[in-house]
């Protein structure tokens, strides 16, 4: 029997449509947001899938998209587990700044490499490396265990958060995690094996 996990993006967030550096700051969602949101929540209720367990951050704009998908879905009566293991990787010194005013003062090659380099941290802040070691420990505490047994559970998170649990499952090295970006609101679902293995990889 595979389990199946679905990760989700929060939708657009304030500070994602201003072009701000976000991290651990906690803007909620825009109207644009508030719509992705509603979206993947009606096209997973299309797909027929229909979570046992749910997780999100102790972020805002992540826990608001799981509740709207929520009630798109029509799921009421459940428990939801929160966990800064999953909240976006920290920026630090970053967070809040404008990112093309980032590049003006230190130059377009600086800004990319704190941003999609996986072990060179911004100032202050997280890597993607640190990101996914705390992240990856309470998925295969928590989440995976589950799976094994057949679960499905849903993940509202954030960019980074999920690219390391992507890297993870995937089995991508960090050349290849560099190079997938995910979208304000896509869905990405896995089905898992009783070893806790990839089985495949499903597009909806
Ligand atoms: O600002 C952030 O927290 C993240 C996600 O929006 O940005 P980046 O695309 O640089 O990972």
């Amino acid at each position: 029997m595979t389990g199946t996990l679905i990760l989700v993006r929060h939708g657009q967030s304030e500070w994602n449509l201003k072009n701000l550096f976000t991290g651990w700051r906690n803007p909620d969602l825009t109207e644009q947001g508030i719509e992705e949101a509603r979206a993947t929540g009606r096209a997973l209720k299309a797909a027929g899938i229909l979570p046992d367990l749910y997780y999100t951050s102790a972020l805002r704009r992540a826990q608001h998209t799981l509740d709207l998908m929520l009630e798109e879905m029509g799921i009421e009566n459940l428990t939801i587990t929160r966990n800064v293991a999953l909240n976006e990787r920290d920026y630090g010194d970053l967070s809040g700044l404008n990112k093309d005013d980032a590049r003006a003062r230190w130059g377009e090659e600086q800004v990319h490499v704190w941003r999609r380099s996986y072990d060179v941290p911004p100032p202050g802040g997280e890597s993607l490396k640190d990101t996914a070691a705390r992240t990856l420990p309470y998925y295969e505490a928590e989440i995976l265990p589950r799976l094994k047994q057949g679960k499905t559970a849903l993940i509202a998170a954030h960019g980074n958060s999920l690219r390391a649990l992507v890297m993870a499952i995937e089995g991508l090295s960090p050349e290849e995690i560099l190079a997938r970006e995910i979208a304000t609101g896509e869905p990405t679902l896995y089905r898992i094996g009783p070893d806790g293995k990839l089985v495949e990889r499903v597009v909806l």
